[in-house]
């Protein structure tokens, strides 16, 4: 049985459906991520199960059971936002021990489960450190113990990592799903950045305009995007319009091979950067010059302007890549090739 479920879940604000109809399920220790750009309903969803948020429509259960009337203290899910909203004038034992205070525990319990929680978010014997003297990551690690302190049965994050650098974001992201996969939580998190969506999550929810884009493991999403909203919300740009015949589409930059079974018909086409490669003159499909080339840490990125056609995007190894104002013969992978569903571009945010 799924610990969570939404069925039909709709919040309107002012007429205009925030949430639209969502069905959700989140089965015991899974790991959900909700991604989606700016104002799309992802915090109005997490506030609607935590209680926070009336729903104008629809049921969250919890374990099976209806939460309608049920107040948020009495739901049993941790919350943890963005700006982690600590006590400032207390130290961090007793921002960590403070659920537990409202849960009635008593003070030796207490002291052995905020060092065991500190131990666990990687802050030994920081009890008695001010909070206002910590790191960003520091203080988010105690915003974490302080929310798994009461032992949620779910627990919420939203934008649980925003405010902090690149870098301790990846280490964090690692550190966070290591963590509730050692102590089997269930967690359904909010975020708008689908690299520590991917990261977190068992599975990925893509939310747009209130409804659910997309769900699937975050290789089945990134692999296969629903639509084109999805692909150019993952930050894909070789979006085009084509014709699938067979095995071929046709399409602004020529006839492209499409993987085995696509939809036959007018459709909207991707073509992944990695799936555009550099080929000698002789086995080029396009010719296309080099206008821009990114370095990306793992790859290069190259913006190819073939002719008239729109812009292609590729990547290419940095020993391989050319240079801007170069001239590259390009061929096309079907196994990089999505044949999309219908859906209308437009992301916002
Ligand atoms: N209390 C409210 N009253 C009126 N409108 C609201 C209220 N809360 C949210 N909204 C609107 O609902 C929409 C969805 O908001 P929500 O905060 O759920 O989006 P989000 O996906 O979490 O966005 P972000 O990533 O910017 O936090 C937005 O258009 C927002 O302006």
């Amino acid at each position: 049985m799924s610990l969570l479920e939404l069925d039909d879940a709709t919040v309107r604000f002012g007429g205009h459906a925030v949430l639209d109809d969502v069905d959700l399920e989140v089965a015991e220790h899974e790991i959900v991520c909700v991604l989606g750009p700016s104002g799309s309903g992802k915090s109005t969803l997490l506030r609607a199960v935590a209680g926070l948020q009336p729903l104008d429509g629809g049921r969250v259960l919890l374990g099976g059971a209806d939460q309608a009337g049920v107040p948020a203290h009495k739901r049993g899910v941790g919350l943890m936002f963005q700006d982690h909203q600590l006590f400032p004038q207390r130290d961090v034992g007793q921002n960590v021990a403070f659920g537990l205070r409202m849960h009635g525990a008593g003070k030796h319990e207490q002291a052995e489960h905020v060092r065991e929680l500190l131990g666990l978010v990687g802050l030994p014997g920081a009890e008695r450190r001010p909070v206002g003297a910590l790191s960003g990551g520091e203080q988010q690690r105690v915003a974490l113990a302080r929310a798994l302190a009461p032992s949620p049965r779910l627990l919420m994050l939203d934008e649980p990592l925003g405010q902090l650098d690149r870098t301790l974001r990846e280490r964090l992201v690692v550190e966070l799903r290591e963590l509730f996969g050692e102590l089997g939580t269930t967690v359904l998190a909010v975020t708008h950045d689908q690299g520590e969506a991917f990261a977190l999550a068992d599975r990925v929810v893509v939310m747009r305009d209130g409804r659910i884009a997309q769900t699937g493991t975050p290789l089945e999403v990134w692999q296969n995007p629903a639509d084109e909203f999805v692909a150019r919300f993952l930050g894909f740009d070789n979006v085009v319009e084509a014709t699938v015949t067979g095995a071929v589409a046709d399409t602004p930059w020529g006839k492209v091979p499409v993987p085995d079974g696509s939809e036959q018909g007018v459709c909207r086409l991707l073509v992944r950067p990695a799936g555009v490669r550099l080929v000698p003159a002789a086995e080029a499909q396009l010719t296309c010059a080099v206008t821009a080339r990114t370095f990306r840490g793992t790859h290069v990125a190259l913006h190819l302007q073939p002719g008239d056609a729109p812009r292609l995007e590729a990547a290419c190894a940095l020993r391989e890549a050319p240079e801007p104002g170069d001239e590259v013969g390009v061929a096309f992978d079907a196994a990089d090739i999505v044949v999309l569903g219908a859906g209308v571009a437009r992301v916002t945010g």
